[in-house]
């Protein structure tokens, strides 16, 4: 059954099937397109203005011009100050000359006498002036966008004047962009409040010039550089060139495909949320595998720390072993998950650390990358099957390892990685966290300051199982399988396999967020978002299990949801 494509009546309302169809179809004309860059490329900082005034009309074209540019979370931060008052153009200029003449004389007497022969006169002969300005009084952090780049509002305010600039180049009208003032001079003078910063001052007139080049190349004072100086390919081209990865990310044309399927049926797009958006991860690694029935297997990995014996975990040893026989007659936590969301199960003894982190690394590096290549043989067999890998560790101990792991990868203080475990009182959690400190000095007075490569990391204070399932996270990701992550110590492997090979981050989901004190901070870092956040701390793959089926389940409705028509 075809039903009919439900057209929303907000918004866009072109089709997945259009835009494929017609990929180029949101250009302008092939005419209105030339006409744009030739008024990018004529547009001029223009110095000299006749005295004709300007229809108020065009100057409210140009202004809502600037007002249309983009902003950092649509804050709009910038305000226009028209000034057409002939004192204050004059006060203007005269606070610009003076500056003028205060840089000439730092400059080098042929430099200086270049910059006194500049054209400053625009903002006495222009017959407006204009003002931008940034009000800048409300918070960074609440504004999308500026907790990270608090200049972000600034760089909207410089949007607008590039707008208005192109604006007035259409007109015909001309703009100079006047910058040499004090800018706490230039905010007395037009009277901004406290919070508030200028950008400087724009002449806006009729242009008595029309310059074909730039004043400054035509004065020899610089020149346009060719555009292929500007533009790097990939990264930056002096720097160090990344370790190379050989995972690469499902083709675009698979994750476009993916998200193409999804609109077409009858839900509204995008409906199931975050699982909407790691189905679309998944379908396109199955569109890459050319695979339709999705099928998991949950791998748990074993490991055995001699940090135990500075008292970090509330349970004997033995568990490990007890949860290692369980799970192979079907009785661990981990086995009857697996078995409970239909995926296959395979439990693996990664084998017990050599040193305790404290006063000796946990392992060699022979025994790290032998442990890594065990693991991706691993995850490489399971990827051979199934599209989901889910992953799981007993180990007791291990989150204490973990927490000094992330430690290091992230560098973060003991305090902000330590966590309860499977249950440790305050005293223990104190004693975790001088453990934790104890082995990040060790690690620091042996290698001084300096990240560490994953692999060092893994050697000075991992385990076997954090090797293994690192290693198994990079084998399914070469096979185009998705690891679904569990609690802590499955995500800092992931952290380290990511830091081995970047490419292997578009191949993982975070199955869940657990209890643990440093696992919020190490999807984060991984960029990934929990499906579910259940204050698990089972351990053995239990939350990366659940989060499997609910995954099969996006993946069934994708599949099982009737299409409307394109
Ligand atoms: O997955 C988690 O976030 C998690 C949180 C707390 C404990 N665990 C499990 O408990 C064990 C480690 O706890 P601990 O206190 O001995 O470091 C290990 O076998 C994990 O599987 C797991
Ligand atoms: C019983 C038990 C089972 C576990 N499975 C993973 N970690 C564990 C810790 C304990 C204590």
């Amino acid at each position: 059954m075809t039903w009919n494509r439900p057209v929303p009546l907000l918004g866009d309302q072109t089709s997945a099937s259009e835009r494929a169809a017609e990929v180029e179809g949101w250009a302008f004309p092939q005419t209105a397109r030339e006409t744009f860059y030739d008024v990018v490329a004529a547009r001029r900082d223009v110095r000299r203005f006749r005295p004709d005034p300007v229809d108020p009309e065009t100057v409210r074209r140009v202004l809502a011009a600037a007002h249309m540019a983009p902003s950092v979370g649509h804050s709009q931060p910038w305000r226009f100050i028209v000034v057409s008052d002939p004192a204050t153009r004059d006060r203007a200029a005269r606070m610009a000359d003076e500056q003028r003449l205060r840089q000439a004389r730092q400059m080098d007497p042929e430099a200086g006498r270049r910059l006194l022969d500049l054209q400053l006169e625009g903002i006495r002969e222009a017959p407006l002036g204009v003002v931008v300005a940034c009000d800048r009084r409300t918070a960074a952090a609440g504004v999308l966008g500026r907790a990270t780049f608090p200049d972000a509002d600034m760089w909207s305010c410089a949007c607008a004047i590039q707008n208005l600039w192109l604006a007035a180049r259409a007109e015909g009208l001309g703009v100079g962009w006047v910058t040499l003032f004090e800018q706490h001079d230039l905010e007395a003078l037009v009277g901004v409040p406290d919070g508030v910063v200028t950008l400087g001052w724009l002449c806006l007139g009729w242009p008595d010039e029309r310059p074909p080049a730039p004043g400054l190349e035509r004065a020899g004072w610089s020149r346009r550089q060719p555009v292929d100086e500007v533009i790097f390919a990939e990264r930056w081209s002096e720097a160090t060139p990344a370790p190379p990865s050989h995972l690469r990310a499902p083709a675009n044309d698979a994750v476009v495909g993916a998200r193409d399927e999804a609109d077409v049926l009858l839900t509204p797009p995008g409906s199931l949320g975050l699982l909407d958006r790691y189905v679309d991860r998944v379908e396109a690694a199955m569109q890459e595998r050319r695979e339709s029935a999705p099928t998991g297997q949950l791998l748990l990995v074993a490991g055995r720390h001699p940090v135990t014996s500075h008292g970090v975990s509330a349970y004997r040893e033995s568990v490990t072993e007890d949860v290692l026989a369980a799970s192979k007659v079907g009785e661990s936590a981990g086995a009857v998950a697996a078995a409970a969301a239909g995926l296959d199960f395979e439990v693996v003894d990664a084998g017990t650390a050599t040193g305790d982190l404290v006063t000796s690394d946990a392992l060699s590096a022979d025994q790290v990358s032998d442990l890594i290549e065990r693991g991706r043989g691993l995850g490489a067999a399971v990827g051979s099957h199934h599209v989901l890998q889910a992953l799981g560790e007993v180990g007791i101990g291990n989150t204490t390892v973990a927490a000094t792991l992330a430690a290091v990868l992230l560098d973060l203080p003991a305090s902000d990685v330590v966590g309860l475990g499977a249950g440790a009182d305050t005293a223990m959690v104190r004693r975790k966290t001088e453990v934790v400190e104890a082995a990040l000095a060790r690690v620091h007075a042996a290698r001084g300051p300096g990240q560490l490569l994953p692999e060092e990391a893994l050697a000075c204070v991992g385990g076997p199982e954090f090797c293994v399932l690192a290693g198994a996270v990079l084998g399914a990701a070469s096979t185009g399988a998705v690891s679904v992550l569990d609690g802590l110590a499955t995500s800092v492997a992931a952290l380290a396999a990511v830091r081995i090979e970047p490419g292997a981050a578009a191949y993982l989901v975070a199955g869940q967020r657990s209890g643990e004190r440093a696992h919020a901070t190490v999807l984060e870092h991984l960029g990934l978002e929990p499906l579910l956040d259940l204050r698990l701390r089972a351990g053995e793959g239990v939350g990366a299990t659940l989060a499997c089926a609910m995954l099969i389940s996006g993946l069934k409705l994708r599949r099982g949801i009737g299409r409307t028509a394109p």
